[in-house]
């Protein structure tokens, strides 16, 4: 690794630092893949230190070991991306704050719910000259109406902040299987080429869009759209059925988005982001794979438990998702414009049958 300015020149001199310092908070499945992903970057480029340190949040594995130190001890993450090794210039960091402290670029890549005793947590700990990206799928309602997760960031933590979105199974390309991400952007073109730069390998291959509320919300729609697919699938009702839903969904997707905010635009849902991340959660992702097997189920089984079973620490976001999304469709009196959001949500909760999913339009 490369020696710092202390170690170079001496505690007592004054070196500027005109390399970036990189932290990923958060070191689940695609956490993990994201850390891999930059790590590899930032010993090429000399823009930014090698290191890069992603906070975990702790826990003690059936070993009676703590993942953080498991981590660094083997450069893997053995509980959520095992067998992939992350680069050893990873530092796996169980203290938040210390997880943040130097870093000017953050990542947040946590499960959305967590997002907001996370930013509460670091305000006053961060670099006031921070930048923020977030992978996260999500979003928080409040009684003001709806917050995207890059929002809850900057609101919080008064940075700017980026969003990075795509056709992303992070197991995928753990082992460097090609895939798109799109990089969304509110004003600063050049700090969306940094993260751009910061992400891009020859297997991952990403663009900037300015239209950061119109990336976040296609990465947080779809996986209400994925819960769908997944009981489409496990009533066995077939491939027109399923395409049927994209159809919809897509319709769905874009009017909600556009009702929220104007300024998203019709062509970043042709991006990865858009298109491209709704085909590939509706055929491999977890949310579609827990709706599965809650239909093969009767709706007998919660979510939680088959979340707990199936997915062994990982957490679904489409169910919690489709009932944001219905607090403010109902909020706002919109329910009857969106049957399938509504719909899936009803599902969710044991209101209607699996089989409703196609019941609730001819349209
Ligand atoms: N896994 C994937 O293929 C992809 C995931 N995403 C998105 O990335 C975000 C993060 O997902 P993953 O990295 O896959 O996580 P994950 O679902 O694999 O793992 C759950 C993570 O949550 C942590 N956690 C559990 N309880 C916590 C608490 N109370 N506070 C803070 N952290 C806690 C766990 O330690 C673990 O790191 C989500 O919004 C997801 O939609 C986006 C693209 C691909
Ligand atoms: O967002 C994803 C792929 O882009 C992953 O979706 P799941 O959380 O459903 O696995």
């Amino acid at each position: 690794m490369a020696p710092s300015a202390e170690t170079e020149y001496g505690d007592n001199v004054e070196v500027p630092d005109n390399k970036s310092r990189v932290t990923v908070v958060g070191s689940g499945n695609w956490g993990s893949v994201a850390a891999k992903l930059i790590a590899s970057n930032t010993l090429k480029l000399s823009s930014f230190h090698d290191e890069v340190r992603m906070w975990v949040f702790e826990e003690v594995l059936p070993s009676g070991e703590k993942l953080s130190e498991v981590i660094n001890q083997t450069n893997e993450n053995v509980k959520y991306l095992p067998g992939i090794k992350l680069g050893r210039n990873v530092v796996a960091v169980p203290d938040l704050e210390h997880a943040v402290r130097d870093a000017n670029m953050l990542v947040f890549v946590t499960p959305h719910q967590f997002m907001e005793g996370i930013c509460s947590r670091l305000v006053g700990k961060i670099r006031e000259d921070a930048e923020a990206i977030s992978l996260i799928k999500g979003m928080e309602v409040k009684m003001e109406g709806p917050c995207m997760i890059s929002t809850l960031i900057t609101d919080q933590l008064g940075i700017n902040c980026c969003v990075l979105m795509g056709a992303n199974i992070a197991n995928e390309i753990a082992v460097e299987k090609f895939s798109e991400a799109t990089v969304g952007y509110r004003e600063n073109k050049d700090i969306a080429e940094k993260w751009v730069r910061l992400f891009s390998t020859p297997y991952f291959m990403v663009s900037a869009c300015q239209d950061v509320e119109g990336v976040e919300l296609c990465g947080t729609l779809k996986n209400v759209v994925a819960i769908a697919a997944g009981f489409v699938d496990g009533l066995e009702m077939g491939n027109n059925t399923k395409a049927r839903q994209f159809k919809r969904s897509l319709r769905e997707m874009k009017a909600f988005s556009q009702l929220l905010f104007s300024s998203v635009k019709d062509s970043t849902f042709f991006e990865s982001c858009g298109i491209a991340d709704l085909i590939t959660t509706c055929l491999g992702g977890r949310n579609r794979k827990c709706a599965d097997a809650f239909a093969r189920n009767g709706g007998k089984r919660s979510f939680d438990e088959l979340e707990a079973e199936i997915l062994q620490g990982q957490k679904l976001q489409g169910v919690l998702t489709a009932k944001e999304v219905y607090e403010v469709l109902r909020h706002r009196g919109w329910l009857e414009l969106f049957p399938l959001f509504t719909t899936v949500h009803e599902i969710c909760i044991g209101r209607l049958p699996p089989t409703a999913i196609v019941e609730y339009s001819h349209s």
